[in-house]
């Protein structure tokens, strides 16, 4: 018991006590410091420092990053992939690279291991926990998504590409994964808007059934925030918009982090 308050407190000091390197986090810890009412906050930031931080020095191997294209990927997809991609770094005249308005996220499998401090919390809360959406072995069985971020215009984008071992329908996506990959992408968009939440509603409507291998764009816009919560809508649609395969809204609630660690 003395060795798991020891193990937490250190992982909670090298969580605090590591330079935070954007907005994102500047966010994160005006949530973790004036928020101290009990939370799941946990969740929300580890995977929030998971896919903006660089892994801690001491793992002991370097995560695989989902988020970057693999062999499973088709044309259409990597295609995607290059042109928001392309936006989030430009090239001047003068040959000079600049930041784009848009910024891709990475993604692991994991969020507690790959965060800063979460090595020591990892053991002591979920140690064999895998992010659900990155815990298929074979590529391109599952969710093959990115998911880049444009913070002038508030708005996300998703590149998703549907997995054989998604199917619902005949040939066609399970509702229940489109329900997944679109509370992923919310949920990321809530998180970068407003640190740490946890999804307390989504809406769905299924509108056209989404064929198995496609590749689907899924767009989060921020409708409006009010206090705690954070209000988004959602549209999946085929890669050239002319088909609305499904649309969303979502509210998130903004948690404060001590509510997983019982506190
Ligand atoms: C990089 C990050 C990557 C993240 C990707 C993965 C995203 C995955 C996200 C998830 O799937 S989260 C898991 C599914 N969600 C849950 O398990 C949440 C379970 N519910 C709760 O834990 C709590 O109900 C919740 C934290 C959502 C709210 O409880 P609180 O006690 O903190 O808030 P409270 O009940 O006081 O409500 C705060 C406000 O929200 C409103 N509210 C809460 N739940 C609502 C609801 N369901 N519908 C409408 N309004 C709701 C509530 O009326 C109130 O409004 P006002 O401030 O105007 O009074």
């Amino acid at each position: 018991m003395l060795r798991q308050g020891l193990l937490m407190a250190r992982g909670l000091c090298q969580l605090m006590s590591n330079k935070l390197s954007d907005s994102l986090h500047r966010n994160i810890m005006k949530h973790l410091n004036g928020n101290t009412r009990s939370g799941y906050a946990w969740t929300s930031l580890q995977n929030i420092r998971a896919v903006t931080m660089s892994p801690w020095p001491f793992t002991p191997s370097q995560p695989r990053d989902y988020s970057l294209p693999n062999a499973s990927w088709s044309s259409e997809m990597q295609r995607l992939y290059e042109h928001y991609n392309n936006m989030c770094e430009m090239e001047t005249e003068g040959g000079k690279k600049i930041k784009g308005a848009w910024r891709r996220l990475p993604s692991y499998n994991r969020s507690l291991k790959y965060a800063t401090g979460g090595q020591c919390l990892s053991k002591l809360l979920q140690g064999k926990a895998r992010i659900f959406t990155r815990n298929i072995e074979e590529q391109g069985a599952g969710f093959e998504y990115v998911v880049f971020i444009n913070k002038q215009e508030k708005t996300c984008v998703c590149v998703f590409q549907a997995g054989h071992l998604l199917e619902g329908p005949p040939g066609h996506v399970h509702g229940g994964a489109i329900a997944t990959i679109i509370d992923s992408v919310t949920g990321t968009h809530a998180t970068y808007l407003s640190g740490p939440v946890m999804t307390a509603n989504l809406t769905i409507n299924y509108r056209s059934p989404i064929p198995l291998g496609s590749v689907v764009l899924v767009h989060s816009s921020l409708d409006k925030t009010e206090g705690r919560k954070t209000f988004l809508s959602c549209q999946v649609t085929n890669t050239d918009g002319s088909k609305m395969h499904t649309e969303a809204t979502g509210l998130f609630v903004s948690i404060g982090v001590g509510h997983l660690l019982g506190l």
